[in-house]
């Protein structure tokens, strides 16, 4: 019988020079592919200020409503940061998860990256990067979509 691994997935965790652990495409990936669901453990607005916001929790969780932070397991929390990413993610609060998409063709070796936005607590180590471009008109409407 095959066994099918819950990792047997055309992307792989793998350490950074400058980033820490990131997650890298094995294969090509075409445009919009959901690469990854990720379950969400939820922290209340009360425990996350007295306890969470002091500990690396705080590096890895995204805001969720009602004051709450929520921390993806699963790849959700490898994803590295780029100012010109590769990745989007979109939340679902409902079934607490959050599901990454590629936002444009990603080739073999490539890291998988989404944007933290302007403000980083990091000194960016991506800008050697050689998957810096910048967006195409379809990556740009297609943001700008998501956004509305
Ligand atoms: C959500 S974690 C990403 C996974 C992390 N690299 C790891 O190994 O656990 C966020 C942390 O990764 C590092 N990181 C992410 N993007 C980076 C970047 N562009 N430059 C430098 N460090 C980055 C920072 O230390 C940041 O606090």
């Amino acid at each position: 019988m095959k066994t099918v691994s819950l990792f047997d997935r055309p992307v792989e965790i793998r350490d950074t020079e400058a980033k820490g652990r990131g997650v890298f495409a094995l294969e090509p990936l075409p445009a919009h592919t959901c690469i990854e669901v990720s379950p969400v453990l939820l922290f209340e607005k009360d425990q996350y200020a007295n306890h969470g916001q002091y500990t690396i929790l705080n590096e890895y969780t995204y805001v969720w409503s009602n004051g709450r932070q929520g921390l993806a397991l699963g790849l959700g929390s490898m994803f590295n940061h780029d100012r010109c990413p590769n990745v989007y993610w979109k939340k679902d609060e409902p079934n607490r998860c959050i599901s990454y998409f590629t936002l444009r063709e990603v080739s073999p070796c490539e890291e998988l990256c989404i944007s933290y936005g302007e403000h980083l607590w990091f000194d960016d180590g991506s800008t050697s990067d050689h998957n810096h471009h910048d967006p195409s008109e379809e990556e740009s409407s297609f943001l700008q979509n998501l956004l509305l």
